[in-house]
């Protein structure tokens, strides 16, 4: 078995609780085990990455902190809260949103309006002061569309804030979708191949993006397959392979982890 870098991963600040724990989750799906005994922590503020080949569980391990799916066992901890059997609006109501790997905008409606849907889901007030007017909806509504505005223009998509979504280009629509994320202001942002389809110019693009939302104050989680963009924008890497977690660490050191090389040769790493 090939040395892994998990006793070389920096330690947290003293002082310091991560935003999310992973507790040893397991997730099976009937005899599929997509997620086995997987444990990681994401440091507030940091960027981490999530590799590993096609079917190694990264998508699992989205759904399993945005409750799409329960584990089958072990907990995820999210600000100090079990997630529990939380349902998807009330995670996202805690402070985590994401982005799919298929692009998921309403695509007959602006792109404004797109990022007014996440920032109306983080309102507090209901349909009656909604239709009733009050002064407390109003500041919210108000507030909404400054932060819409505020989240195109760092997207670098203000030019395209009254065309529908389904005329952008689709490096427009997925930059839309991180600004959708954004604006229900979460705390963790989890990014599912936010560069798939993207040329190299794009992908640098991203790439400054990336580093720009953790700079207001986000912490990423960031899927992605090209390894450029991965080892150039991260802090950290995990690193999954048939479900279980096989490296973390900087990502200079799983560059040169014999446990990742031999899991995207596709060999066996005791011949490495
Ligand atoms: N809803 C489901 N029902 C049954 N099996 C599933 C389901 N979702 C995922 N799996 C299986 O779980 C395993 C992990 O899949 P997952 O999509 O999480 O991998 P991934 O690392 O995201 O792959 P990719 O890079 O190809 O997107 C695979 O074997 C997959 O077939």
């Amino acid at each position: 078995m090939a040395e892994t870098t998990l006793s070389s991963t920096p330690a947290p600040a003293a002082g310091a609780s991560p935003l999310l724990r992973m507790e040893k989750v397991t997730l099976r799906f009937g005899g599929v085990v997509a997620l086995d005994d997987v444990s990681f922590e994401i440091q507030q503020g940091e960027i981490l990455g999530l590799i590993g080949p096609n079917g190694a569980g990264k998508t699992t391990c989205f759904n399993a902190l945005t409750g799409v799916y329960q584990p089958t066992s072990g907990q995820v901890v999210f600000d100090g809260l079990p997630l529990g059997r939380r349902k998807r609006y009330q995670i996202n109501r805690m402070g985590i949103a994401r982005t799919f790997q298929n692009i998921r905008l309403f695509q007959n409606m602006t792109a404004r309006e797109n990022v007014l849907v996440g920032a109306d889901a983080h309102h507090r007030t209901g349909v009656l002061s909604a239709l009733l007017r009050l002064p407390r909806h109003r500041r919210e509504e108000a507030e909404g569309h400054r932060l819409a505005d505020e989240l195109l223009e760092l997207m670098d998509l203000a030019h395209r804030a009254d065309d529908l979504a389904r005329n952008l280009s689709y490096g427009e629509q997925r930059r839309l979708e991180i600004a959708r994320a954004l604006a229900t202001k979460p705390k963790l942002l989890c990014l599912d191949e936010p560069a798939a389809g993207f040329n190299p110019v794009e992908k640098q693009r991203l790439m400054d993006l990336i580093r720009t939302v953790r700079d207001r104050g986000n912490t990423v989680l960031l899927i992605e397959h090209d390894m450029r963009l991965v080892m150039g924008v991260t802090d950290r890497i995990v690193v999954l392979e048939f479900g279980k977690k096989i490296a973390e660490g900087r990502p200079e050191q799983i560059q040169n982890d014999p446990a990742v090389i031999a899991a995207y040769l596709g060999v066996e790493d005791d011949d490495a």
